[in-house]
């Protein structure tokens, strides 16, 4: 049975882990491994450890970035990171991280912060099990969380 790891942070404001994982369970049957660490920039190594010490097949790294500058430069440093965990481990980390400033409001901020770990969790399901029907999605302007752009019209 295929492993997903879930690693999530204190940081965030609403608790994207939980979401992703239920929205996992709603649809197949996996074993998955949780792990919380306090920031994005400690989600690097965290996934890193969950496929080479706990098997994962593949990480959903979830996070929220601040609205201040440090917070986007702290971003980006984490994206670094991942990327480089991927490299590193050749398995997928799928990056699921809402910006705080995303959302106009906070109402929609924890819409956003439930939905895209939720839209993620059936990316990652999709990767695991049916990688065909992403490549029928594929140009098709896909989004997490707000309304799909769509495809473009010649
Ligand atoms: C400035 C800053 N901004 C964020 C952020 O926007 N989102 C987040 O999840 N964590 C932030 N952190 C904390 C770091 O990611 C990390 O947890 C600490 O530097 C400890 O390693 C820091 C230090």
């Amino acid at each position: 049975m295929p492993i997903i790891g879930i690693a999530d942070t204190t940081f965030a404001r609403y608790n994207m882990g939980r979401a992703a994982i239920d929205e996992i369970q709603k649809n197949v049957s996996v074993q998955i491994k949780r792990v919380t660490v306090p920031g994005i920039k400690d989600l690097p190594v965290a996934a890193k450890k969950l496929i080479e010490e706990e098997g994962c097949d593949i990480v959903m790294a979830l996070g929220m970035p601040g609205g201040k500058e440090k917070d986007k430069m702290c971003a980006h440093e984490a994206s670094q990171g991942l990327i480089m965990a991927q490299l590193m481990t050749n398995t997928h980390i799928i990056e699921v991280f809402v910006h705080e400033d995303e959302g106009k409001d906070e109402k929609e901020l924890a819409f956003l912060m439930d939905r895209r770990p939720r839209e993620h969790a059936l990316n990652v399901i999709k990767l695991l099990f049916k990688p065909e029907k992403l490549v029928k999605e594929a140009g098709t302007g896909q989004r997490q969380g707000f309304e799909d752009a769509g495809p473009l019209r010649m």
